[in-house]
């Protein structure tokens, strides 16, 4: 049997729902590959909850009732007295502040999984220290679900490069949210503002909806894959496109953006009333190698093309390369939820399990 210790970051809806895979899974793990899974912290932004034994699969009511209050050195404490064998730290926060501790949980002897697309997304000196730090650590960083949640859009872009591959463009529908928006609010007779609010109860949205609608979202997604095949971009050249009228950019609150979405309403209206009979509307993500660029944009497609056809919260990637030059590689299906996030946060654990002792 192989233990490998986990440390949740961020038990919000993906994280959460995580811990319910792993629940159910543990049976099947340790029958088929021999495998124990064994969480050994669960923290929020507050709060933590730690074991060193193992939490129960009933994590939940644990956490409420025996969590603390905790500041980061008392993690790097705990990692350092117990010296965990195979320890994989994983981020399911939307924190813009924490991946800068990704440095300190490495150096505790962590290897790193995040959903969290920040970290892939800050300044390329960011990026490549991270990668020294981990390369020097022989620890290993795994983020499959940072483009497309659960669809393996990282792992087949890097395998194309890293063989020789020369990849030239890559466009489609990066975002499940607005994906999901675009779907329903072309479809139906539906307000924009219950469009937007459904996407956020279906956990499609970032826990800032701004993000999705500002067009960052597509942009990191953008970014990280552009560095993915050795691009030397920062988020500032991407050229995005944002969905937000003016008087709800910039300086409002999310408490206030939130109270005030109705406003969104005769924006998108205006957007729709340009859509023609046998069109819908896709915010798009194209990066185009040669040229390097890289733009986020809302365009309006016919029905019946690859990029019209998707459904739901469906994500859409084609990509372009030597090989395929006509006929791009395409991938596609759900890419936005819980659930298919959740799964493949899981691969990635198996991923890393899989290069451990
Ligand atoms: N929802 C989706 O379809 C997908 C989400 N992701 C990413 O997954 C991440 C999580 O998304 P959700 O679960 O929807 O968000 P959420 O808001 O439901 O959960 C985030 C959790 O992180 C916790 N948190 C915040 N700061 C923290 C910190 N410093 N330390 C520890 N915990 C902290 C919050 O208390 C909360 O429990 C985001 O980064 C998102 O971009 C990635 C792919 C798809
Ligand atoms: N908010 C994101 C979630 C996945 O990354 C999206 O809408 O695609």
């Amino acid at each position: 049997m192989k233990t490998i210790h986990l440390a949740l970051f961020g038990p919000g809806k993906v994280g959460s729902k995580l811990l319910e895979q792993l629940a159910s899974s543990e049976e099947h793990l340790k029958e088929s590959s021999g495998l124990i899974l064994k969480l050994v912290l669960v923290a929020d932004s507050s709060h933590a909850l730690l074991n060193p034994k193992g939490i129960k699969s009933d994590w939940d009511s644990d956490f409420k009732s025996s969590s603390k209050k905790y500041s980061f050195s008392e993690v790097e404490d705990y990692f350092n007295k117990h010296q965990f064998k195979n320890l994989v730290s994983i981020d399911t926060t939307a924190s813009i502040d924490f991946p800068h501790k990704y440095f300190d949980l490495v150096n505790a002897g962590s290897h790193i999984i995040a959903a969290n697309k920040v970290a892939n997304t800050l300044s390329l000196e960011f990026y490549e220290r991270l990668r020294k730090v981990l390369k020097k650590n022989n620890k290993n960083f795994v983020y499959e679900t940072n483009v497309g949640a659960g669809l393996p859009i990282v792992e087949t872009l890097r395998n194309l490069h890293l063989s020789g591959e020369k990849v030239t463009r890559i466009r489609g529908v990066f975002s499940g949210s607005l994906s999901y928006i675009f779907n329903t609010f072309s479809s139906e007779q539906k307000e924009f503002s219950k469009v937007l609010e459904e996407a956020g109860v279906l956990g499609y949205t970032e826990p800032d909806a701004r993000i999705d609608l500002s067009g960052k979202d597509v942009g990191r997604k953008l970014l990280i894959l552009a560095r993915e095949i050795q691009l030397k971009k920062e988020f500032e050249e991407v050229k995005i496109e944002s969905l937000i009228p003016h008087q709800l950019n910039g300086d409002t609150t999310l408490e206030e953006f939130n109270s005030r979405i109705s406003e969104l309403n005769g924006h998108f209206e205006k957007y729709k009333s340009k859509q023609l009979k046998d069109e819908v509307l896709r915010y798009i993500g194209e990066l185009d190698v040669e040229k390097g660029s890289l733009e986020a944009k809302l365009i309006r497609e016919p029905k019946a093309s690859a990029l019209g056809q998707i459904e739901g919260a469906d994500n859409i990637f084609e990509i372009y390369t030597e090989s395929y030059k006509d006929q791009p590689l395409v991938i596609r299906g759900a890419g936005a939820g819980a659930e298919v996030t959740a799964r493949g946060v899981f691969g990635d654990i198996l991923k890393i399990s899989e290069r451990l002792n």
